[in-house]
């Protein structure tokens, strides 16, 4: 059997997504661990007035690229863009681009999705479902393809609390719900929403286990993977330790955390959130083009012992809210005290603040954004699913020695803190574009805010004594009797240490 990178010299492939997270991973490592690929055929569509030429240029020059640039100047002629908006009828291909497609494509990795948790019902449909159905009639038109590899997502069938590698059947069948939705206007498909997707959290999940299904019924006519990753983080080696580009999940948890804004979650500390970093997915996503089989892949990380605090605290981000430090809990009132006591409270004030400066109050709407994210995460991190990764061991167990090293994806090599450190690092320099030789700055602004705190802390406790103290005689006897205590105690050890000299 060929190498990974043997079997993929000389074939084109057919990327959608490439201009997202994941998908630019798995461009860069395509070009670097599988040098002789002949082309990379990326679905782009013009975005918030680029063009598509520009935003594939302006991707060439990001930093994940730099190994690669190093390496062959002349990367980017492997790299083909084809103008599409997925949610157009026959993905607004132009018929020039399918005959070009389908005469030389070999592997398709299906990539694009809308992973937002609030989208509109039929808008991730229309994405994740509909795009994918017409995704599948190009490849069949594809003379030469060899395999399609469709990246799902672990949560597909968050209902279920075991969920093993196969296609569950479709809470609905995706054609009917499709031709209902047609005639129905947003109002009324938003109406239903909460009563279509049923016991899944959003749309997201929903729409991504109606794609399984109909990349299921294709299994006949074409040689079809399913990669389902869990929560997808950070890169741990490749291309470079910490590489992340976005808000989502973890990414915008962490970056909260770290600036002192979230100081409270609810977690169930004794569940796990399964991260995954983005390098071991694609270099899971190539080996399953290459084998072609149905994968998926987690690596659990306790909600308990999650390091990000710390690593914030030796790495702080700049400007800092508060000092970072995170309260996790199951308890909803517990929650909701440390939510009015550590966040609604001090955003009040800091707002108040700006007010009295002059300046426009912006804490408390920055609070209602973080909750509202928050909460739509809080599904995940409040529960634990079972997985089932035979299909992963065995591709595992199907590299050579030496693949097995250049697309490793055995998370057990994993050094946890080390990778939640090159993380949070991450989201400062690649998310803030924050600067690491500010750090002595922010270590200084944190120190900062300490004092604040201490000196708030103590004028409050001063405060509330005194008030007590001028309104209750109980109080005021116990005021005497801890002084004098306290006055004793001073008075016996001052005896003894004269006794000892
Ligand atoms: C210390 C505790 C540690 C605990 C450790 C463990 C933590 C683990 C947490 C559990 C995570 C569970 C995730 C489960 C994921 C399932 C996996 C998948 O399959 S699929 C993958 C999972 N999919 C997802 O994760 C998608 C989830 N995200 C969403 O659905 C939406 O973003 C939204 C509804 C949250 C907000 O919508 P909306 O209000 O309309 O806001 P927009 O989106 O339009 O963004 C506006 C601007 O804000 C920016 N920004 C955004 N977020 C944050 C942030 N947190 N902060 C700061 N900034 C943030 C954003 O960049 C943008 O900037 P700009 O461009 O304007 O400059
Ligand atoms: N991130 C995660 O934690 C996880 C992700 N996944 C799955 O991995 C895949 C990739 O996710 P990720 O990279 O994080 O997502 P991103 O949001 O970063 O990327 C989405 C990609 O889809 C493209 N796209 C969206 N809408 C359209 C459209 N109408 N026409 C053309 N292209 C479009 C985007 O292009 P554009 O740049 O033009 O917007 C972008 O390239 C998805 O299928 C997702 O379900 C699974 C589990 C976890």
């Amino acid at each position: 059997m060929a190498s990974v990178a043997e079997y993929y010299a000389g074939k084109s492939v057919l990327i959608t997504g490439a201009t997202g997270f994941m998908g630019k991973v798995l461009v860069e490592k395509l070009l670097w661990s599988c040098p002789e690929v002949k082309a990379l055929y990326i679905l782009v569509r013009p975005k918030a007035g680029q063009s598509m030429k520009q935003r594939v240029s302006d991707m060439m020059k990001c930093k994940l690229f730099d190994r690669v640039r190093e390496d062959n100047p002349d990367f980017h002629k492997k790299i083909i863009p084809i103008s599409s908006e997925l949610t157009q009828p026959g993905l607004s291909i132009s018929p020039e681009d399918v005959e070009k497609l389908s005469a030389c494509i070999n592997i398709v990795f299906h990539c694009a999705a809308t992973i937002r948790f609030d989208e509109p019902l039929k808008h991730a449909l229309q994405l994740n479902v509909i795009a994918t159905q017409e995704l599948l009639s190009l490849a069949q038109r594809m003379h030469h393809l060899e395999a399609f590899i469709h990246i799902s997502t672990a949560y597909a069938n968050c209902n279920r609390k075991h969920i093993d590698e196969v296609i569950y059947p479709p809470p609905v069948e995706p054609k009917k719900l499709i031709e209902s939705l047609e005639w129905m206007d947003d109002g009324i498909v938003q109406d239903i929403t909460p009563r279509l997707i049923g016991d899944r959290p959003n749309t997201y999940t929903y729409t991504k286990a109606l794609a399984e299904y109909v990349v299921q019924q294709e299994q006949d006519k074409l040689n079809i993977g399913i990669v389902r990753p869990s929560i997808v983080g950070a890169s741990w080696q490749e291309p470079f330790p910490g590489w992340i580009d976005n808000f989502n999940g973890p990414s915008g948890v962490f970056i909260a955390a770290g600036k002192g804004i979230l100081r409270t979650m609810r977690a169930n500390n004794d569940a796990v959130a399964d991260l995954i970093p983005v390098d071991m997915v694609v270099n899971l996503t190539l080996a399953a083009g290459w084998y072609t089989d149905l994968e998926e892949n987690i690596l659990p990380l306790s909600f308990r012992k999650h390091h990000v605090i710390s690593s914030f605290k030796r790495n702080p981000l700049e400007q800092a809210f508060r000092r970072p430090n995170a309260n996790i809990t199951s308890n909803y009132l517990i929650n909701q005290y440390w939510i009015l006591v550590s966040h609604k409270f001090p955003a009040f004030i800091y707002d108040l603040f700006l007010r009295l400066c002059g300046q426009k109050p912006q804490m408390m709407r920055i609070f209602n954004r973080l909750h509202k994210a928050i909460g739509l995460l809080e599904y995940f991190s409040s529960q634990d699913w079972e997985w089932n990764s035979e299909n992963m061991n065995m591709l595992m167990s199907q590299l050579t020695p030496e693949d097995r090293t250049a697309f490793n994806f055995d998370v057990r090599q994993l050094n946890w803190p080390e990778y939640i450190e090159n993380y949070c690092i991450g989201t400062k320099k690649y998310v803030l574009n924050e600067d690491m030789s500010d750090i002595p700055a922010a270590r200084q602004h944190l120190r900062k805010l300490r004092n604040i705190r201490y000196t708030f802390n103590t004028v409050l406790v001063v405060f509330i004594w005194r008030v007590f103290i001028a309104r209750s005689q109980m109080a005021r006897n116990i005021w005497y009797f801890v002084v004098s205590l306290c006055f004793k105690f001073l008075s016996y050890f001052r005896a003894s240490s004269t006794l000892t000299n």
